[in-house]
């Protein structure tokens, strides 16, 4: 996939996507963003899976990536808001002192409004984010109870998942209540973004 060809970015969001890629090749030898196997697959598995989630960019606010690691989606969708929503704040927050390390490099380079938080989850105190997204890091149900400490009130989670998408908000309705969108993937016939709002324990 060459540098422009992402659906619906402006030529600058491609831009910074492109120099995203470059870092994250140029890095990963040494620290394992994604698994070398993916790497020949970084713009189609990754950066355009995430990209999808700017579909829920609000205009302004604050957004909150748990588990950024590589930064998917954290790092993709805070350079597609760069142009799209500028007064929109980015808090990524990453456990992996090294992945922190480098995320706070590709902030930086592309000179996105993002800050990390080097730090667990569940030592951080609540963030008043207005979208909380995760990918790759819990089942539904934990995904729930690690973001909601950080959604202020009206807030949504944003979470992609993959073919056991049904399964998982089955299983997370056991211990909440909440509304779920699944929306389909354009990177995978078989997954789901799930949009999560009025979450609160059953
Ligand atoms: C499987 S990786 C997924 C990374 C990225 N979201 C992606 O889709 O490629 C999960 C990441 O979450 C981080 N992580 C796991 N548990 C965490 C916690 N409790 N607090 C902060 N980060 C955590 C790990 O260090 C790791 O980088």
């Amino acid at each position: 996939m060459s540098a422009t060809s992402y659906p619906d970015v402006s030529r600058e969001t491609a831009e910074r996507l492109h120099r995203y890629a470059e870092l994250v090749r140029k890095w990963n030898p040494s620290i394992n963003l994604v698994a070398k196997r993916d790497l020949e697959l970084l713009e189609t598995r990754h950066i355009a899976d995430s990209l999808q989630l700017a579909a829920f960019l609000p205009s302004r606010g604050h957004w909150v990536d748990l588990g950024s690691g590589g930064g998917f989606p954290g790092i993709v969708v805070a350079a597609a808001a760069r142009d799209r929503s500028p007064e929109l704040r980015f808090t990524l927050v990453e456990s992996d002192a090294r992945k922190a390390a480098f995320l706070a490099t590709a902030i930086r380079e592309l000179d996105l409004n993002a800050a990390i938080l080097a730090r667990r989850i569940e030592a951080v105190d609540p963030l008043g984010a207005d979208i909380v997204s995760a990918r790759a890091l819990a089942p539904l149900d934990r995904l729930i109870a690690l973001g909601l400490p950080h959604l202020a009130p009206g807030g949504r989670m944003i979470f992609p998942k993959g073919r056991r998408a049904e399964d998982e908000i089955r299983d997370a309705r056991a211990q909440w209540k909440f509304d779920c969108v699944a929306h389909k993937s354009d990177t995978d016939p078989e997954a789901r973004i799930l949009e999560i709002s009025r979450a609160e324990h059953g």
